[in-house]
């Protein structure tokens, strides 16, 4: 078993045992009077947010957004103030520019915040507050167990900012809780189906030219993580789109060395027309749902789950395919191509 299958495997005990544990961890700060939360952070600490900004807004009544590090200049940030709780997430904890985004945001009068995943990060040294993951160092230089335990702290945050506004109530709050533990008692389903299923396809995956993942607007930071997991370990080109935005131009470079995957949430009526008028250009087309179906061109996970809360399966075929693939094709999926990348380019202060 490799490094990411460990994680997953790690995955559902372990978020249980953050939901335990988080109401001490955010007792403190949803006691600041906020009006806003800024998230930002790179790779899959930027999709964690991306997708769990939308749930952040419902659930703790303010205004949530996410951006990229580079995005975040001082005039952006001018005419903020503490009532911006602005949290910078980073799995190692070491990432330099979303260090110098934190420290613009201090300047311009921020609350800063952090979530690594592991106590004593670096960029804790600019903290407010300490909101950290605590799942230990995942070592496989592709991360899952983490991506999902950011996506549950974040939640989990806006939950209790949710209750101490009185946006929700905690009979609401008690429901989303009972609800995100169901999800993950079905976590070791969906993961053993989705293996059985990736096995089933693995050589011809791993022949792959070039993949598109697409997914609905509330699946769009699982699209691009699932597509940055599987350009990590697979080492070919690959692209996430929301729905909409594949539409527009992106099916010009379609052709019969394409892979094309699509997560469907039941919420596109175009997607079996989508299907048919790309099928007159490539054969390799994929649909991935939470339904009973397992056959060449359609995975389900057979679960039922609340769709608010789907984010925390619908990534684990795709993580499973960066898992078992790169077997086929001579990769070890747990490292990345060069370790010392980081170091060489300046972009981490700790190579993790
Ligand atoms: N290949 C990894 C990504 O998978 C990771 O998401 C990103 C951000 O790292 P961190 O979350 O530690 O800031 O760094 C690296 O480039």
């Amino acid at each position: 078993m490799n490094l990411i299958q460990q994680a997953l495997q790690q995955t559902p005990t372990q978020l249980v045992q953050l939901m335990a544990g988080s109401q001490e961890l955010f007792a403190r700060v949803v006691q600041r009077p906020l009006q806003q939360i800024i998230l930002t952070g790179s790779g899959t600490s930027y999709h964690s947010g991306v997708q769990m900004q939308e749930l952040m807004r419902q659930k703790s009544g303010i205004k949530v957004q996410t951006a990229y590090p580079f995005l975040l200049t001082d005039a952006y940030l001018q005419g903020l103030d503490a009532q911006t709780l602005f949290i910078g997430i980073s799995q190692g904890g070491s990432s330099l520019s979303t260090f110098e985004a934190m420290q613009r945001a201090q300047q311009a009068g921020c609350t800063i915040a952090t979530m690594a995943g592991q106590p004593q990060a670096y960029l804790d040294q600019l903290a407010d507050e300490v909101l950290t993951v605590d799942l230990g160092e995942e070592t496989a230089g592709a991360k899952t167990k983490g991506y999902y335990a950011t996506k549950l702290n974040l939640l989990l945050l806006a939950e209790y900012l949710g209750v101490a506004n009185h946006h929700l109530t905690k009979v609401q709050f008690e429901q989303d809780l009972q609800a995100l533990h169901q999800v993950l008692q079905q976590f070791d389903h969906a993961y053993e189906r989705s293996q059985q299923w990736v096995r089933a396809h693995q050589l011809d995956f791993a022949k792959t030219h070039d993949l598109r993942i697409v997914g609905p607007a509330n699946s769009y930071g699982d699209t691009l993580e699932s597509a940055l997991k599987l350009l990590e370990t697979w080492r070919i080109p690959v692209t996430g789109y929301e729905f909409n935005e594949f539409i527009h131009g992106i099916y010009n470079a379609i052709d019969a060395q394409s892979t094309i995957f699509f997560i469907d949430d039941g919420s596109e009526p175009r997607l079996a027309k989508m299907l048919e008028v790309l099928g007159k250009w490539t054969s390799q087309l994929y649909v991935v749902d939470l339904s009973q179906q397992m056959t060449e061109h359609h995975f389900g996970y057979d679960v039922q789950v609340l769709p608010a809360f789907t984010t925390f399966i619908e990534p684990l075929v795709f993580q499973l395919m960066a898992a078992l693939v790169p077997e086929s094709k001579g990769i070890d999926p747990s490292h990345p191509k060069d370790p010392q990348f980081h170091t060489e380019l300046s972009s981490k202060k700790f190579n993790r």
